[in-house]
């Protein structure tokens, strides 16, 4: 199982949860978020973890322009679209990305995992209708698609009490938390951090 722990802001967070076994780190860049971070301290991040962890930047909506100055200067391995861009906008950054699905009732995954042919992974989240993510809330696992073929990320609501069942019932390839291993906003908690990825791990 790997691990992304998202909306990390300060460099000491990223070490911490790299040495607690994290796989990918989340990298904000979405102004309305608490956890947003300027791409000056992102790329004071990105020198300071091992070239092997996946950086990813999130970005929700964003104006072309806005993700070119980000890659500009921060080293991202991933990009994750968290709002409504189609594969067109994605796939012009020409970067490995994974679209975010917010799990409104009635969405057929499927069909939005096809028209983003080439998506890496999708992130599955909750849905609130005006919020784009980290709402904290977790949704029905049973809806994962089990036979799409395509990579999936589990997210939304996900804590160390929680995460082994929601990979029991889900399946994914991979979990991604926010909300759940924070101390404040924007502020990750080391001892939830390493009991979130100690729990996903073993599943
Ligand atoms: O983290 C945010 O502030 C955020 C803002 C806008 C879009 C997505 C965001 N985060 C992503 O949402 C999931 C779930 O968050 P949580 O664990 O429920 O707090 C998180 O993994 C990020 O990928």
């Amino acid at each position: 199982m790997q691990v992304k722990i998202c909306g990390i802001t300060r460099i000491e967070d990223a070490l911490m949860a790299v040495e607690a076994g994290a796989d990918a780190l989340g990298l904000v860049f979405y102004k309305a978020s608490p956890r947003a971070i300027d791409p000056q301290a992102a790329a004071a991040i990105a020198a300071a973890v091992s070239p092997f962890v996946t950086l990813t930047g999130l970005f929700v909506d964003a104006a072309q322009g806005e993700v070119d100055q980000v890659l500009e200067s921060v080293p991202l391995n991933l990009l994750q679209f968290h709002g409504e861009e189609g594969a067109r906008y994605c796939e012009q950054f020409r970067r490995p990305y994974i679209k975010a699905l917010r799990m409104k009732e009635g969405l057929d995954v499927i069909a939005a995992m096809e028209a983003h042919p080439k998506s890496r992974g999708f992130l599955l989240d909750a849905y609130r209708p005006g919020v784009p993510g980290g709402t904290g809330e977790t949704f029905d696992w049973d809806r994962v698609p089990q036979n799409s073929g395509r990579p999936i990320v589990l997210a939304g609501g996900l804590t160390a009490a929680n995460v082994a069942g929601a990979i029991e019932a889900a399946r994914p390839q991979s979990v991604d938390v926010s909300g759940g291993v924070e101390q404040g906003p924007g502020v990750k908690d080391p001892q939830k951090v390493a009991a979130f990825i100690r729990a996903a791990k073993s599943s």
